[in-house]
Order: structure tokens, then C-alpha cells, then sequence
């Protein structure tokens, strides 16, 4: 990755991290992360489970000393970083950090207490539901009420980079669409916003930029668009009514699905779509649906992660190599697409 031209809010370049893990062994944990996040953007770290997102976010909060790399949070080196860096920082830990014999009103306005100019509580407390459990200590809260809490704590301090792990992790849908919509607010006030998911469909929905994080190393970065190939082929699916057999023109890969419906995968351009058009035109037949579906994020990650499988994983000599994955991509992106389904 080049070093961008204007000073991002945080960069981080050739991250790397080593575990002590089973028999004392190293395992190489991040192998070679970069990203670097903007201000008044979305920046996502995409990967499967274990893939090294949270770790590369606790570098680039200093809560962890990376083993090698460049990491820069508003210009400081965030683990020798005085307070005053922490004051311009938000964060939302996965496992949420919370004080658990604390009531959420309470510990947010004592949190509230430590900024120069932080959120009226109240409002934060409004927008994220938190006063229907503003007498349960933290320990009794469920997940997502703990997450809602947790995200009101990253944000009260009115943060100019703010990092949020799976910041819609366990959240309804009624949270979720709130939590986006702070989202999209803090980035119009000109936040840096660094987030991570396994959620395609989150990635898709909230990210400026998207950096895909597999199995310790940065695989790709770019815009949703750039990810998926806005200019790439896409899947025509076509469907006519009972007793319609349509014609195709030579070389087109038309398969038949269910009840009158075919599809041609990987559509590449304008031209054959007008050949296929053409045909019906001239058998007199007209389909009674007819879409063009461009590629999803999800095709782009899978297509990616495949790829990632097939590189060697280089690791330095007398340290455990990080195991491959014990399954394929399309196994690993099920387990994504399940938890999604919640
Ligand atoms: N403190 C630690 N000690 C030992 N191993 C660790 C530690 N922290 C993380 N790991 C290991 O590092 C790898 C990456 O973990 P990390 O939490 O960064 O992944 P992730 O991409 O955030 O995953 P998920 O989506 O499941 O949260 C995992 O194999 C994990 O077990």
C-alpha cells in the first residue's frame, strides 16, 4: 500500500503480531495488515472469523504492541501516546469492557465526566434505547443491550476517530438501523470511523472503504464498487411464460432453472445482451422478466478468499505457522452468511 497523500486519521502498514499460544509456541497472528482510514469515512476491516480483525484494531488503538509495522492514530504512535490522544478517541471493544456492577445512566455520565465537551447523555441515552434499562446493573443487561451501551460509551466523548468491533454484533433490527444511522451522522461530521464485521451486507451498506483482512494479511482494499467490479460481468436471469422455449444465439451459456426460468451467467458486455435480444426479436418472443444482476460483495469476497487460499502463507523461521483454514472458502463464507441470518 502507498502512503496515502493526505494525512489519514489512522494508517497502519506491514502490521504484525505473534501469539504465545498452545506449548508455547508463536503463532503469527497478523502477517502483514494494512489499512488507513479518513476522515468523514467508513472504513471497514472485512474478514471471517479469526481472520485478525480485532487484533488489528487493538494495534491501531494501542491497546496491543504490534512485533513490527507502522501504526499511526492522529499522527502519534498510539501506545506511547499521552491522554490527550485517548480524549480524541472512541472505542467499542467486542467484548464490550463495561464495568458490570454499574447502571448504564450512571457509568455513561461518569464517562461523560472525563471530557472537555462530550454528548448530552441524554440525548445519547434517547437515541440508543438506553433508558428502558437504566436501572439494571450491566451484568443483568442482555448482549445487545450491553453493545448499545458500550457504543453510547465510545461516542460520548465526542471522538474524532472512533473504532467499533462488530458495532451491530447481537443488535434487533430497530437497534441495528439506529446504529447505523449514528454511523452515517458521525461521518458527515467529518469522524474517522474504523469498524470491523464478517457482515457482508453491513460492509456493503455502511463502508467508504473496505480492506479484506484474510488470515492475518490485508488481501484487498477499495470502494464496494471497486471490490465487486461495478464494470464486471453480472448474472442475466430470464423467465417466459408456459410453453415459451426460447432460442439463444451461438456461444451464449444459457442454463435452464425451474418453472420457465434460465439464467446466463457472467453477462460481460452490452453487446451480447442486444445478440440474445435480437434472437427473440426475430423468434417473436418476449420474456415476461428479465434482470441483470451485477456481482455481490459476497461473490468479491469469495472470489478473494479463494484466492488468498491458494498463496503459500511465507512466516519467519522457529514460529508456528498460522493453521490453514480447516475449511474452504465457500464453507468459511457459510459460516458468515449464517450469522448473518440473525
Ligand atoms: N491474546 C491472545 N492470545 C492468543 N491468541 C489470540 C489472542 N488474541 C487473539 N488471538 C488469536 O488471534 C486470531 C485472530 O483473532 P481476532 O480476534 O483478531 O480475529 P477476528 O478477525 O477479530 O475474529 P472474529 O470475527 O471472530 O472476532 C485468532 O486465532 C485468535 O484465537
Amino acid at each position: 500500500m502507498t502512503t496515502p497523500d493526505t494525512a489519514p486519521a489512522v494508517y497502519v502498514s506491514g502490521l504484525l503480531k505473534s501469539f504465545r499460544g498452545a506449548g508455547g509456541r508463536h503463532q503469527d497472528v497478523l502477517r502483514g495488515v494494512d489499512f488507513s482510514a479518513q476522515r468523514g469515512a467508513v472504513t471497514t476491516l472485512l474478514g471471517t472469523n479469526g481472520a485478525g480483525k480485532s487484533t488489528s484494531l487493538a494495534c491501531a488503538q494501542g491497546l496491543l504492541q504490534p512485533d513490527g509495522g507502522t501504526v499511526r492514530l492522529l499522527d502519534q504512535e498510539p501506545w506511547r501516546a499521552p491522554a490527550q490522544l485517548r480524549a480524541r478517541v472512541g472505542v467499542m471493544l467486542q467484548d464490550g469492557g463495561l464495568p458490570p456492577s454499574q447502571k448504564p445512566l450512571a457509568y455513561l455520565r461518569h464517562v461523560a465526566g472525563l471530557y472537555a465537551q462530550p454528548r448530552p447523555v441524554n440525548e445519547l441515552a434517547e437515541r440508543l434505547g438506553l433508558n428502558e434499562f437504566a436501572g439494571t446493573s450491566i451484568r443483568r443487561l442482555s448482549g445487545g443491550q450491553k453493545q448499545r451501551v458500550a457504543l453510547a460509551v465510545a461516542l460520548v466523548g465526542n471522538p474524532e476517530v472512533l473504532f467499533l468491533d462488530e458495532p451491530s454484533a447481537g443488535l434487533d433490527p430497530q437497534s441495528r438501523q439506529v446504529v447505523f444511522e449514528l454511523i452515517t451522522e458521525l461521518r458527515a461530521d467529518g469522524r474517522a470511523i474504523v469498524l470491523t464485521t464478517h457482515l457482508l451486507e453491513d460492509a456493503e451498506r455502511l463502508s467508504d472503504t473496505i480492506f479484506v483482512i484474510d488470515r492475518g494479511r490485508t488481501v484487498a482494499h477499495g470502494t464496494v464498487e471497486e471490490l465487486i467490479g461495478a464494470d464486471g460481468p453480472g448474472d442475466l436471469t430470464v423467465a417466459f411464460a408456459d410453453g415459451v422455449v426460447p432460442t439463444w444465439p451461438s456461444g451464449i451459456n444459457a442454463l435452464p432453472l425451474a418453472a420457465g426460468r434460465w439464467q446466463v451467467p457472467a453477462l460481460d458486455s452490452p453487446a451480447t445482451l442486444a445478440r440474445i435480444t435480437a434472437e427473440w426479436a426475430a423468434a417473436g418472443i418476449l420474456p415476461r422478466e428479465l434482470r441483470l444482476e451485477r456481482r455481490s460483495l459476497e461473490d468479491a469476497f469469495l472470489t478473494l478468499a479463494a484466492e488468498a487460499e491458494q498463496t503459500p502463507s511465507g512466516t519467519e523461521t522457529g514460529t508456528e505457522q498460522t493453521p490453514p483454514a480447516p475449511q474452504g472458502p465457500r464453507a468459511r463464507l457459510a459460516r458468515v452468511a449464517g450469522r448473518r441470518q440473525r
